[in-house]
């Protein structure tokens, strides 16, 4: 699966948003080791704080379906610019996926920009930094 197609199934995703505060719609998708597509949209709350964005949708729903060795992730929004990912969810793709795992970042403009895990953060605290308390 191409990066183009992986676009797409986040375009997909992005339609299930369940966006009644914001009307911002995002969708995401995960392509796995195995070829499985997990896709995610954001999903917000009446309590503002425990809205779950589409990149963190997709990571969950793939750990927990058993998902693993993760290719890509590709996301999607109706911005002017690609998308940007919160810091939260940079955080939780530190954790899950490979440093160098390609992330598409786009709009339904069909602007489109790569990036990796590691350049969207740079220095992210890690299970290593665990090891290492006394
Ligand atoms: O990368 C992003 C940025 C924002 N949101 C969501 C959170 C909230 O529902 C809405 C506005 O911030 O967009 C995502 O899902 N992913
Ligand atoms: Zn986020």
């Amino acid at each position: 699966m191409d990066q183009e197609q992986l676009m797409d199934e986040a375009k997909k995703a992005r339609k299930r948003a369940y966006v009644p505060y914001s009307q911002f719609k995002v969708g995401a998708a995960l392509l796995s080791g195995t070829g499985v597509v997990y896709h995610g949209c954001n999903v917000e709350n009446a309590s503002y704080g425990l809205t779950n964005c589409a990149e963190r949708t997709a990571l969950f729903k793939a750990i927990s379906e058993g998902g693993k060795d993760f290719q890509a992730m590709a996301i999607v929004a109706d911005t002017a610019e690609p998308v940007s990912p919160c810091g939260a969810c940079r955080q939780v793709l530190a954790e899950l996926c490979p440093g160098d795992m390609p992330v598409y970042l786009g709009n339904l403009d069909g602007d489109s920009v790569v990036t990796a895990v590691n350049d969207l953060l740079p220095g992210a605290f890690t299970k290593e930094d665990l090891d290492h308390a006394e």
